[in-house]
């Protein structure tokens, strides 16, 4: 005799590199998520940041780090899918947040294919002070449309009021099916440790055309601390190629562990609340010789670092 389940709803969260998938997720735990939900969170490097940044119970998160679900891990997110629901109670539900590189559509596919589960929404995460931005940036321009173009719903963020209509009206134009939800806001709610940064320059003319098989991840990890404006100089002059840092660092000046956060045109720093006992930071750009320099530049910031890349 078999047993006939309903299938588990599953919810993808996408979005491009520093969308603020992590934070949406957050709060959708605070606004009281069900304790039985099971959260996958993929991050592209080799240290999952994001996952010790979610605040939900430890055994309900599931990490895949170190590549993105939706090529080279999406047979691991089946496999873990299938295993989770053989070893454990079912799930109420399922949230996955996917890298920022992923195209959610493919992660979506999984769930279409799996008679356990069913596709429930895909909500595409934007940072409206940088969409036409990224929209047209001929390096990631493919990737962020493909993002946009999967979503049930697009979630907006960062949203300067003066926008809201036209920016509405232009996304809906390049989504006509998606529901679209704006969040304005006067003044950015991180305080910058310093002032905007600049505008991004301008990138070698050549092979600027990013597919998926171009991003190039590393990390620093170990117990030496890190001068932060530096690091800062370090990140302002890479910015061409440099899309996403964060995680936690020992900062020289303070002494204290914090989290730094660079994503769009902006980089902060700020008290971490679940740290680990060391510097664990990752960056995200696009493979090249210049990202190749600003990778050396940066290793020689930590005094006996462990580190390690990987490319996609
Ligand atoms: N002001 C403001 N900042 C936000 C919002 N959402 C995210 N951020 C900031 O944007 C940065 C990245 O946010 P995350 O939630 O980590 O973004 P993410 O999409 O999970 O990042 P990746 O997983 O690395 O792609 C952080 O500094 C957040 O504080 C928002 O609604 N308003």
């Amino acid at each position: 005799m078999t047993t006939e389940y309903a299938p588990i709803p599953v919810t993808v969260i996408g979005g491009f590199l520093g969308a603020g998938k992590t934070t949406y997720l957050n709060r959708l735990i605070q606004g009281g998520l069900p304790p039985d939900v099971l959260i996958i969170v993929n991050d592209f490097g080799d240290i999952n940041i994001d996952a010790a940044l979610i605040d939900y119970q430890d055994d309900n998160v599931m990490q895949l780090s170190n590549g993105c679900i939706c090529c080279t891990l999406g047979g691991t997110l089946a496999e873990q899918l299938a295993q989770a629901l053989r070893i454990r109670a079912a799930p109420g539900a399922i949230l996955i947040e996917a890298s920022g590189v992923a195209d959610p559509a493919r992660i979506a596919d999984i769930a279409r294919l799996s008679r356990r589960l069913r596709l429930a929404e895909v909500v595409c995460l934007i940072d409206g002070s940088q969409a036409r931005r990224h929209a047209t940036d001929p390096l990631v321009g493919d990737a962020w449309r493909a993002q946009v173009l999967a979503a049930d719903t697009l979630q907006v963020n960062r949203l300067a009021p003066g926008d809201k209509r036209e920016l509405e009206q232009w996304l809906s134009d390049f989504n006509p099916r998606a529901r679209i939800e704006c969040e304005t806001e006067e003044a950015p709610a991180d305080t910058p440790v310093q002032p905007s940064l600049s505008p991004r320059p301008s990138s070698p003319a050549s092979n600027r055309t990013a597919s998926h098989g171009h991003w190039h991840t590393f990390s620093l990890s170990g117990r030496g601390s890190i001068d932060k404006a530096r690091l800062a100089a370090l990140i302002e002059a890479y910015r061409d190629v440099l899309f996403r840092a964060k995680g936690f660092m020992l900062a020289e000046s303070t002494d204290d562990i914090e989290l730094l956060q660079f994503s769009g045109d902006r980089l902060h720093w700020q008290p971490a609340l679940r740290a680990p006992g060391e510097t664990r930071l990752v960056f995200i750009g696009i493979a090249g010789e210049r990202f190749s320099a600003f990778e050396q530049a940066v290793k020689t910031l930590l005094e006996n670092p462990s580190s390690s890349a990987s490319s996609e």
